[in-house]
């Protein structure tokens, strides 16, 4: 908890040492009226008390306690400012690392425990932080000081009192064991419950087509009701743990009593020091019962930020030696890549796009063309060999220097709850109103803009639901014209497309791709027969490449592939003729 303590503390290093000095003197001025309430005892028993001494005693401690008063204020204004500064900066921290992740991270992270450590554990470690922290190191300071008051009064009966110590710790680390084995429960529960959430919005329209409506509830209700038992048991289980640990204390303390009288009847105990251990030596008990909760508090909080520390320590996309390329084909050398370790998709891959030139990538499901347009654009790095855009590796790249030289359009589309004409926009964020209108004139947006009630600034709904995929596709070639991009990545857009629409978006693309180097998946062959060049993958390994008439020539899967598209599109046009 220390170390997590500390790698939180680096953020901001000035304002937690104030924090920490004023908890500190706030303690000192917690304990040092038991000082005076001490010498008060004392000259009550001197046999010649003296009036005015006592009275100054006394004046001396309510001003000890205006100043502890002040310094309550003080260090709890302090102790707040330094927790939401150190959760700010945990936010902000986390909100650049998650920037600098491959895309790879965060298609392998459930996104429901992914959004759990920003927002839940982040505020977990906030609000317990907050609370918690001015209590403990104010309250173990001030045992300290009384500490050392009662070991100059009776070091015997102090050693009493103190003895109660590491009995209690060892039944808070008890405690600490059952918080954290079922804290850890209680965070998995809870990011249960909020993937299942995730997963009933984000998939309703499916859920309802497909009228599950039940039974994906079942496993929501299942998520929210483990998330009820471990939230009782995280509260329920080390609570009489911690009763047990205060129980222990007052034991000592009547041991303690019971030991002072005895002293006091042998005369080995001045009625003023037994006087002393009934009022302050309970006071040393005061504090830390304090810490004993907090500490346990502490404990859970400290698995929330261990999850936030372990998602800031995933290891970032570097930018290697910070190049910019001034050409801009495309080269695969040797390179082989898996989603996970034990599995290459792709199989020593080479190959090279000139610039302004065309590529098609063809192959069977699964044989791994989208993941070669997911290594161009950097979402993942190559696990051996390069890919290299004008002569420069990728990975010597900044990230978001390789995105700025891309445009990709995918097959799905996602398009911000914004206006059509912001979702072209963000292509570039600095282009003109006229910019704007040009590219959704060439990517026939305004076909179907001008027909809407508010034109190019009708609203797009959320993810695009107010409008339709041939529809959400052209507003994405929009955006990518747009952003005019040297490199377009294509998944083609086409294949599940109306004719109408087809023949739209394929205008749109010519306009896209021109001048452009073009990476595009294929799945339609007649539509890349022109393509400068073909790749034909099988299982993730090159099998064939060249033109189409080098392909057909060669008689091989391209061959084959071609000849199955030709029947199915000869059968749908049979069909066709006979309806
Ligand atoms: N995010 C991922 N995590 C793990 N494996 C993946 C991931 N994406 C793809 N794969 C696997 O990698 C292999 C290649 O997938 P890829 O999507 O590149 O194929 P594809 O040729 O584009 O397929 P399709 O034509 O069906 O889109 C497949 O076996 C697929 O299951």
């Amino acid at each position: 908890m220390i170390k997590n303590l500390f790698f939180t503390f680096k953020t901001s290093p000035g304002l937690v040492r104030k924090s920490i000095l004023l908890e500190l003197l706030h303690g000192a001025f917690i304990a040092v009226p038991a000082g005076f309430l001490l010498l008060i005892i004392r000259e009550l028993f001197s046999g010649n008390p003296v009036q005015s001494r006592l009275w100054n005693y006394i004046w001396i401690m309510i001003g000890l306690l205006i100043i502890q008063l002040f310094l309550a204020v003080k260090t709890i204004v302090t102790s707040n400012i330094m927790t939401y500064q150190l959760s700010t900066n945990l936010r902000v921290r986390l909100g650049n690392h998650l920037q600098r992740l491959s895309m790879g991270t965060f298609k392998q992270r459930d996104p429901g425990d992914l959004a759990s450590v920003v927002l839940q554990d982040v505020a977990n470690f906030e609000m317990i932080f907050g609370h918690t922290i001015a209590n403990m190191a104010s309250a173990i300071f001030a045992t300290l000081i009384i500490s050392v008051f009662l070991l100059i009064t009776d070091w015997r009966l102090a050693l009493v009192l103190l003895a109660a110590l590491p009995i209690c710790w060892l039944v808070i680390i008890g405690a600490d064991y059952l918080v954290s084995r079922q804290g850890e429960k209680h965070v998995l529960a809870r990011n249960q419950t909020g993937a299942r959430f995730l997963e009933y919005v984000q998939g309703i329209r499916h859920i309802k087509s497909f009228g599950m409506t039940g039974k994906r509830f079942v496993s929501l209700d299942k998520a929210l009701n483990d998330f009820r038992k471990a939230s009782i048991r995280t509260e329920v289980i080390p609570g009489p743990l911690v009763i047990i640990a205060g129980m222990i204390l007052e034991l000592f303390f009547l041991l303690m009593i019971g030991i002072a009288i005895t002293f006091f009847a042998q005369g080995s105990l001045a009625a003023s020091a037994l006087i002393t251990f009934l009022i302050i030596g309970y006071r040393l008990y005061e504090p830390i019962k304090i810490v004993l909760v907090d500490y346990v508090i502490l404990r859970y909080m400290n698995i929330s930020l261990s999850r936030v520390i372990d998602v800031l320590r995933i290891k970032e996309q570097t930018a290697g030696k910070k190049l910019v390329p001034e050409k801009f084909d495309v080269v695969f050398e040797n390179v082989s890549f898996g989603y996970h370790q034990e599995k290459n998709v792709l199989k020593n891959i080479s190959f090279r796009v000139p610039e302004n030139s065309l590529m098609a990538l063809v192959g069977p499901s699964g044989s791994g063309k989208t993941t070669i347009t997911s290594l161009v654009a950097r979402f993942w790095d190559a696990g051996q060999g390069s890919v290299k855009i004008g002569g420069v590796d990728v990975k010597d790249m900044e990230p978001a220097e390789v995105y700025a030289l891309i445009s990709e359009v995918f097959q799905e589309v996602y398009l911000f709850d914004d206006t059509i004409f912001n979702n072209i926009l963000f292509g570039r964020p600095d282009a003109t109103e006229d910019e704007v209108i040009q590219a959704a004139d060439l990517a026939q947006v305004l076909d179907f803009a001008w027909e809407l009630p508010n034109g190019l600034h009708s609203k797009a709904g959320e993810g695009g639901n107010q409008l339709s995929g041939g529809q959400k596709q052209r507003i994405s070639i929009a955006r990518a014209l747009l952003k005019d991009a040297p490199i377009v990545l294509l998944d083609e857009a086409t294949a599940s497309l109306d004719p109408e629409n087809e023949i739209y978006i394929q205008q749109a693309i010519q306009e896209l791709v021109k001048n452009k180097t073009v990476i595009v998946v294929a799945h339609k062959l007649t539509t890349i027969k022109n393509a400068n060049q073909i790749l034909v993958l099988k299982d993730g390994a090159l099998a064939e490449e060249g033109t189409h008439q080098d392909l057909i020539t060669a008689n091989g899967l391209y061959h084959q592939l071609w000849n199955i598209q030709q029947q199915v599109g000869g059968w749908k046009i049979k069909r066709i003729d006979l309806g």
